[in-house]
């Protein structure tokens, strides 16, 4: 039996979108300007198994980040709970509140902004271990030299600061800074986009090694299918806020069911053999202020029919382990059983 670590159930996030200057100088003059809603991440449910790599996917300002900032508990859901060992993040208090925060990290995309540039390595890794009394005051030099031999870096340059590192390093001193509170749960949000395809495939291997070596589990949201492709052992796909699939990281990629999905992990025939190319997706994302309805995808996909317009498709399980939110498999099993 595999263990379930997190538990989204039926989450939401909705932000009220500012006004910009000319809706806030109608209002000052008296005029009634409407408030807009933005539902970044719309009723969502997923479990992760301990130790797995679940892979979150979509194109840009599909909810990605909003989720996984959620799961990081930086910001709260406006409906739903996210359980962490079985128990609502939401709803916890004192100490602990604060092991769970401890418990799940983040992983951010620049390291060079989420880096305290007047800190010194040693003070960024070993800040949180001395404040949190992880480990004895005087061991925390040890400590920090070990986790950074861990992620591959020399325990000397323990005395400089993030701008004499190469982007590289950087990503490996946010990594031991997230594995310093001894995490079970790292959220990687664009971990490695802002690195060289070269350095990418380095600390990818990294992030592998050190799930094995910490008995880690990565929610691990990308923009980019290459990226999580090898690296995930399941695959979530969000569309405007929803998750439109769910299933093993190979099956996902090789036979897609969601027309989204599809579309998405189109590969763009190229004379490198060896490298995939993924293309982006025709039309253009409509605005989250304004969704389409029933199928959020509809307008884009080239299979929509009547019941797309209108009615929202629910995730269902298509086959073992395996969700989409497609009404076309409503419409497949009904012929099949015809
Ligand atoms: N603090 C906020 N206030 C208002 N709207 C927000 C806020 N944060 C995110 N959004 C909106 O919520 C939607 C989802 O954003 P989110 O950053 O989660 O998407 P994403 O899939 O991670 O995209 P990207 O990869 O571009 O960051 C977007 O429309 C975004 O503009």
């Amino acid at each position: 039996m595999t263990e379930t670590i997190l538990d989204i159930d039926a989450v939401s996030k909705r932000f009220v979108k500012e006004l910009d200057i000319a809706e806030r100088t109608a209002r000052l003059l008296g005029s009634s300007v409407k408030e807009q809603t933005v539902h970044a991440v719309d009723e969502v449910s997923l479990s992760v198994a301990k130790g797995e790599v679940l892979g979150l996917v979509g194109e840009s300002g599909c909810g990605k980040s909003t989720l996984g900032r959620m799961v990081a508990g930086l910001m709260r859901p406006s409906d739903g709970e996210i359980r962490f060992r079985g128990r609502n993040i939401g709803t916890l208090k004192g100490a602990e509140a604060r092991d769970a925060a401890l418990k799940i990290q983040m992983v951010f995309q620049d390291p060079m902004s989420s880096l305290n540039p007047r800190l010194r390595v040693d003070e960024i890794v070993g800040e949180a271990p001395r404040v949190h009394g992880i480990v004895p005051r005087r061991e925390v030099t040890a400590y920090v030299d070990d986790l950074l031999e861990r992620v591959g870096l020399d325990p000397s340059t323990r005395r400089r600061y993030p701008h004499q590192f190469s982007g590289g390093q950087r990503a490996r001193i946010g990594i031991a800074r997230a594995l310093a509170v001894k995490p079970d749960f790292i959220v990687c949000d664009e971990s490695v986009a802002a690195l060289d395809v070269s350095i990418q495939a380095q600390i990818l291997n990294l992030f592998m090694r050190l799930r094995e070596q910490f008995d880690l589990t990565y929610l691990f949201i990308s923009h980019d299918l290459g990226v999580v492709e090898h690296i995930s052992d399941r695959i979530a796909v969000m569309y405007l806020g929803r998750l439109v699939e769910l299933g093993d990281a190979e099956v996902v990629f090789s036979r897609p069911n969601h027309p989204y999905t599809q579309a998405l992990v189109e590969e763009i025939p190229t004379f490198e053999t060896k490298k995939k190319v993924y293309g982006a997706i025709k039309g253009e994302i409509p605005s989250p202020l304004d969704p389409p309805p029933g199928c959020h995808f509809h307008p884009r996909c080239p299979h929509a029919f009547e019941r797309c317009r209108i009615e929202r498709p629910l995730l269902k399980e298509v086959a073992p382990g395996r969700l989409s939110a497609c009404h076309l498999n409503d419409e497949a099993s009904r012929r099949g059983a015809a």
